[in-house]
């Protein structure tokens, strides 16, 4: 059966559902498909099922300091992997239906339940209908990608996807990859009660961001008792008596990391393989990706990509921000841009890394003339009185025209503090600007106009050591 829209959108992830409320109150039909569960990887199987997992880990923790906080003895306590998973389901299950029951009632709006490939620039099928339209938006995402590790084929692995499904909790948990996923995952399952090995081929955690972040990142898993195999370059995968092994150097391993589970989180792929680019005239780059430009536009008049799939974004809030961008070019005569959005993520360990602009190694890099404050979290007091004194507060600031470069909290509160310099990064404000503030005591942000205050010139003659 043929059915004509006004525009198609593919995924109910983070972008698209949005883009159809926007659409459809313009006047617009819309056909929105989504094959699998409504939200996508976000609600499902990414944010919030982690940091509702997350939020079981840090409760075994806190109980474990009790006695740091002057209570106990606590009594013995056990963690019920299938009850963390229980009400972690509970949760995704709520926005789940919460946001197809929004979709399915949305007037003008007609949902499709299948995978969606192009027969032409302007049309696709989904099972045994064609859609037709003449603006397309694919919002597809993305899926934990599988490397070409020797011995992958050989050996069962869990994905971040997988990982969530387990109802007992893995005796001694290996983790390849140290990105976010591997850390965040790291920290969970040995707060839940696993031992956990950490293998990364750089010889830094998080290697894109600065040394003191991944010191500081280090020594916050070390110290909980998280096993960490840096810069290992050769890893290869094998299997002994039905359990995995992790092997981290081509000459004869005498120490591989032996666990009762694996999880490989080496990063994501595009789901654009399925989507039979070329019939529409599209191609994707080596990665996958699809390229956009500056309003997220195809090379294909009338195809847009936003979210994971264009490669310009790897979080909720920039394919939420890539919607915006759409929405207000198409609908409201902006002229919004891609570049105009600043970086910004977080990690949610605990404590968390909240990162926004340029690092300091990027400042350094560059030779720009740049001042620096940093203050370590012993230094700030709401951390003290919390009992949580790990990381630092750093921020970068451009020694001529006073703007704000960049900042970099690794610290409790962090991934709420980062907030008000993301803020005023957006306003274009400088350091001056942040210094008059008064911000709130006892609170962590309290210090951020301190830390403007505290500025010293950074020698930028100093580069940055290559790392992987
Ligand atoms: C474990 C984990 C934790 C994460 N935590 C965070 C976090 O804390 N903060 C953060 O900002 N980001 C986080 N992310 C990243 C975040 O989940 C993604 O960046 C975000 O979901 C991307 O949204 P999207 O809309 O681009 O794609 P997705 O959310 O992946 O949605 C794409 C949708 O398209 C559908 N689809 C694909 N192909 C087709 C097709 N051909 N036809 C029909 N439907 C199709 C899929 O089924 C899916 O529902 C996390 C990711 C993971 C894996
Ligand atoms: N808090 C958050 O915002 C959050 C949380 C989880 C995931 N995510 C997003 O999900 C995506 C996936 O996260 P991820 O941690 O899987 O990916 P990643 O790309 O951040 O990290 C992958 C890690 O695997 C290592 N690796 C990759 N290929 C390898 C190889 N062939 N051999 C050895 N090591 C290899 C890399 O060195 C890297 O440390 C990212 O885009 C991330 O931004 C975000």
């Amino acid at each position: 059966m043929n059915h004509s829209f006004d525009a198609l959108i593919i995924g109910a992830g983070q972008a698209g559902p949005s883009l159809a409320g926007r659409l459809t109150a313009a006047g617009w039909t819309v056909g929105l498909v989504e094959r699998k569960n409504f939200g996508g990887t976000c609600v499902n199987t990414g944010c919030t099922p982690t940091k509702a997992m997350i939020a079981s880990a840090k409760a075994a923790h806190t109980l474990r300091q009790a006695a740091n906080y002057g209570l106990g003895p606590v009594p013995e306590f056990t963690v019920n992997l299938a009850q963390v998973k229980a009400r972690k389901d509970s949760i995704v299950a709520s926005s789940r239906a919460g946001l197809e029951k929004w979709l399915q009632q949305m007037p003008n709006c007609t949902v499709f339940r299948g995978t969606a490939r192009f027969l032409s620039p302007t049309t696709m099928q989904v099972g045994d209908e064609v859609l037709e339209a003449k603006h397309i938006f694919l919002n597809v995402g993305g899926r934990p990608a599988s490397p070409p590790l020797p011995g992958i084929s050989e050996v069962p692995y869990l994905t971040s996807t997988t990982l969530l499904a387990l109802e007992e909790l893995p005796t001694h948990l290996v983790i390849v990859g140290a990105g976010a996923v591997g850390l965040e995952f790291a920290q969970m399952f040995r707060r839940l009660g696993s031992e956990v090995t950490i293998v990364e081929r750089s010889r830094r955690l998080l290697p894109h961001d600065d040394e003191d972040v991944s010191a500081a990142v280090a020594d916050i898993l070390a110290a909980e008792g998280i096993t960490l195999r840096l810069g290992a370059e050769c890893i290869s995968l094998g299997q002994e008596e039905g359990q995995p092994v992790v092997h981290v150097s081509c000459e004869d391993d005498p120490s591989p990391s032996r666990g009762s589970h694996l999880l490989l989180a080496m990063g994501r792929q595009p789901n654009t393989d399925d989507l039979a680019l070329e019939k529409a005239g599209l191609q994707a780059d080596a990665r996958g990706y699809l390229p956009v430009d500056e309003e997220l536009r195809t090379a294909v008049p009338g195809i847009w990509a936003l979210g994971d799939c264009n490669g310009r974004g790897a979080f909720t809030h920039t394919a939420y921000n890539d919607f915006e961008i759409v929405a207000a070019n198409l609908l409201d005569q902006g002229q919004r841009r891609l570049s105009d959005r600043l970086p910004a993520w977080a990690v949610y360990l605990d404590p968390p890394y909240a990162k926004v602009g340029l690092t300091e190694a990027e400042v350094r890099a560059a030779g720009t003339p740049a001042l620096m404050g940093k203050r370590p979290m012993t230094k700030v007091g709401r951390a003290v009185e919390k009992g949580e004194t790990q990381g630092f507060m750093k921020v970068l600031v451009h020694a001529e025209t006073d703007q704000i470069l960049g900042a970099s909290i690794v610290g409790t509160g962090g991934d709420e503090a980062i907030h008000c310099i993301i803020t005023a990064m957006y306003a274009q404000q400088t350091a001056a600007f942040m210094r008059r503030n008064v911000f709130i005591h006892p609170t962590v942000s309290e210090l951020i106009p301190t830390v403007f205050g505290e500025l010293k010139p950074l020698d930028t003659t100093v580069k940055p050591a290559a790392d992987k």
